[in-house]
């Protein structure tokens, strides 16, 4: 019979289920089976699952679930449970948990089920509490006859991650010159007590013994001078690597598609990013620790194996002891570490949520909820922290232990070897000296080993960021930019956001000539953003193309069709800094004529009259000294500023009174640049050459707005609460 039928039956031995955190918001779905599969043996990497099967924002139901593990050739059972019931599960299976998670269930207890929430690893639950977050919901999920193991992938080389760093080799090289030249005065050391107890007060020689005294200080001094040297060097060293290193991670970190951020809490790119610190530091200390260690243990080795091989081989037993406990401690250190990072982003992550939105709690007298949420995470992370701490606790009284034994086996050996003249008093005392610096040695040595391999938790988080590619774009030619006339051509255009939805733009297709303006309409949720980040590369179409004058977009990449537009969209932000800092989005050159054209053309000159420092007055955090109108008009400002081809304005001008508006169309109309404008107002409809209506991502109507008008889709009359106004029918 198959191999795989066997596999798929429960016979309770228990396998490893790998943790395998998730790193977008709405990912635990695609964890979970990427957790089940390599419990089975396929190590799916998220980051391919991820590409394989494209998740929307508003996260994974169990239906879709089931077509992955489908595709992952794993058969699969939807059942409805009771808490009771659970143990009859095949495990591990995947749990609906709270209405909006998954998490797996990997061992139920008699008290106790053990899960592992792809939001922040294993833990147990009490039996009795279980019913307060699971709704029922279980998926069955075994290996079919197709399913084929994949070995795990190889941990991401720090290498890898670092990038290119320019003149460290030979600070580097001088780093470890200088420490192994401390390392050498260190093992003089022990010398001079032995030749004091040997030969100084055996022979009551005192001129020995000043002389010594002398040449020993001499030898500190030398020590103490060339250890500064080095820890100056260390400083710089370390120093313009974290620049240099935050520099290219930060660079990449903007290079990367907005749905990358879209996907993920702020916290969590936060943290992620201070990964670089905590590897640089562990990278530096321990790596160079490491190199000297693994010299200087082999050093004193002999050293020791000189004065004895018994004493010798005592100490390299104890030392390896204290490997195999360094061993057994590993995996549960990494999972809380791991852990404790994670809660500690998602700590962040509503520390700044929070802030963000403080008006909007205070308006509501929500604080005293979000302080007790708030509360609630940080005790999650301490707890978290503590488990940590308590390995650590533990670890250090075996480490005590094992250590003061060896001393007292040792003194104890020694001390007969010393009465039956194998080995003298001094020799005796200055082994002692040289197993404490050996023990201290090849502990660091294996402690950096393990904080080596412990990086992989931060490493990964960095992964994120680093293996995620930015967008592909070509490298821009301001020539080819030039000929491009402002004309735009939609084919077949078709977009979902994840597979398995339904698609929120379908099949639309048009030409947009150069100059032309035209209003996109249609019911809010209709689909008109979406087509706007369509055609801005933002979002990459699911089917369909593109065409730029008669470039296609998906070809060229984004910044293509971002060297020709202007844009204002419905969430754009203004940045911290001044006026003209903002609209000339911080130019080196000012072009103060064109900027003062912008303005005006923006109806921006009579507010700015009215601030005292004109064109130097400070916008606030994101524009919060502005009026909601004025921020939108300095918006106008800066995409017009850019010199666009074509202007493109997501209800641009909502907030704007009529007169305003109207006037600001009447200026853009004298303007030689296609605009694509999504509006709701009339006027702004009204002020377009053309009327692109959408109808639950449809184009169903392509006309003029005299025409769309007479059509009575739009028109005049009350809404269900009575009042008056242009209403969709
Ligand atoms: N990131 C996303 N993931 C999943 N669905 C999304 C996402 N963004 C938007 N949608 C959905 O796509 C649909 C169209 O949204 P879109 O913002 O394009 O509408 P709209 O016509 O611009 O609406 P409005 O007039 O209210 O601005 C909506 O149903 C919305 O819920």
């Amino acid at each position: 019979m198959n191999s795989k039928f066997f596999e798929g039956i429960n016979f309770g031995f228990s396998k490893n289920v790998p943790v395998v955190l998730q790193t977008e918001l709405t990912e635990c779905g695609l964890s979970c089976v990427a957790m089940i599969s390599g419990y089975y043996g396929a190590n799916e990497n998220l980051t391919d699952l991820r590409r394989k099967f494209p998740l929307s924002l508003k996260g994974m139901t169990l239906r879709q679930i089931i077509e992955v593990c489908g595709r992952l050739h794993m058969s699969n059972r939807a059942v409805r449970v009771e808490v009771e019931e659970l143990r009859e599960l095949k495990l591990p299976c995947i749990l609906h948990w709270e209405f909006n998670h998954f998490v797996v269930l990997k061992a139920v207890g008699r008290k106790t089920v053990t899960i592992v929430d792809p939001g922040h690893g294993e833990r147990k639950v009490a039996v009795s509490e279980l019913s307060n977050s699971f709704t029922g919901v279980a998926l069955e999920v075994w290996p079919d006859i197709e399913f084929k193991k994949t070995p795990p992938e190889a941990p991401i080389k720090i290498r890898e991650l670092t990038g290119k760093f320019h003149g460290v080799n030979g600070t580097f090289a001088q780093i470890i010159g200088l420490a192994l030249s401390l390392e050498v005065f260190a093992l003089l050391s022990p010398l001079f007590m032995q030749w004091v107890l040997d030969n100084v007060i055996v022979a009551n020689d005192k001129n020995l013994l000043n002389t010594l005294a002398i040449g020993f200080i001499f030898l500190i001094l030398l020590q103490q001078g060339i250890g500064a040297f080095r820890s100056w060097i260390m400083m710089y060293f370390g120093t313009s690597m974290s620049v240099q290193w935050r520099s290219n991670v930060f660079r990449h970190l903007m290079s990367l598609p907005i749905s990358y951020f879209e996907r993920r809490q702020l916290g969590d790119v936060v943290s992620r990013f201070g990964s670089v610190d905590s590897i640089l530091q562990t990278v530096t200390s321990s790596f160079l620790g490491g190199v000297i260690d693994g010299v200087m243990t082999f050093i004193t080795l002999i050293m020791m194996f000189l004065y004895s091989v018994e004493l010798g081989l005592i100490s390299v037993s104890t030392m390896l002891l204290y490997g195999l406990g360094r061993l057994l401690w590993y995996r549960p250190l990494r999972e809380s570490t791991s852990e404790t990072i994670v809660r500690g982003a998602k700590t962040q992550s509503h520390f700044l949520e929070s802030i963000r939105g403080i008006k909007a709690l205070q308006l509501f007298g929500k604080q005293n909820i979000r302080v007790s949420a708030w509360q609630s995470l940080v005790v999650d992370q301490v707890n978290a922290g503590l488990k940590t701490q308590k390995l650590q606790l533990l670890y250090q009284q075996w480490n005590g232990l094992l250590f003061s034994l060896e001393g007292i086996v040792i003194i104890w050996v020694g001390a007969n070897m010393v009465m039956e003249s194998a080995l003298t008093v001094g020799m005796l005392m200055a082994f002692n000296s040289y197993r404490s610096r050996f023990d201290g040695r090849v502990g660091s040595l294996i402690d950096n080993y393990f904080s080596m391999k412990m990086l992989r938790v931060q490493a990964e988080r960095l992964g994120d960021i680093i293996q995620t590619s930015p967008d592909e774009n070509i490298v821009l030619d301001e020539r080819e930019l030039e000929k491009l006339d402002g004309s735009l051509e939609l084919k077949g255009l078709t977009f979902r956001y994840a597979q398995g939805e339904a698609a929120i733009i379908k099949r639309i297709s048009c030409a947009i000539q150069p100059g032309e303006c035209v209003a996109i309409v249609g019911k809010t949720g209709s689909g008109k953003t979406t087509l706007l980040n369509l055609i801005l590369g933002s979002l990459k179409p699911t089917h369909g193309e593109i065409l730029l004058g008669n470039k296609d977009l998906g070809m060229n990449g984004p910044n293509l069709v971002r060297g020709v537009t202007g844009t204002v969209m419905q969430d754009d932000v203004l940045f911290a800094g001044s006026l003209a800092d903002n609209i000339t989005f911080w130019d080196n050159e000012i072009d103060q004529d064109h900027l003062d054209y912008c303005i005006n053309m923006a109806m921006l000159k009579d507010d700015i009259g009215k601030f005292q420092m004109g064109l130097n007055t400070l916008v606030g955090d994101m524009g919060s000294a502005l009026s909601a109108g004025q921020k939108q008009r300095v918006l106008l400002a800066r995409a017009l500023y850019k010199k666009p081809k074509i202007l493109i304005l997501d209800e641009a001008t909502s907030n704007l009174d009529v007169n305003t508006e109207a006037a600001i169309n009447a200026g853009l109309r004298t303007l030689k640049l296609t605009r694509i404008v999504v509006a709701h107002r009339l006027s702004s409809i009204e002020a377009a050459d053309r009327v692109l209506y959408i109808e639950d991502g449809c184009l169903l109507l392509d006309t003029t707005p005299k025409l769309f008008f007479e059509t009575g889709i739009y028109r005049s009359g009350s809404s269900p609460s009575g009042e008056a106004g242009q209403i969709f029918a």
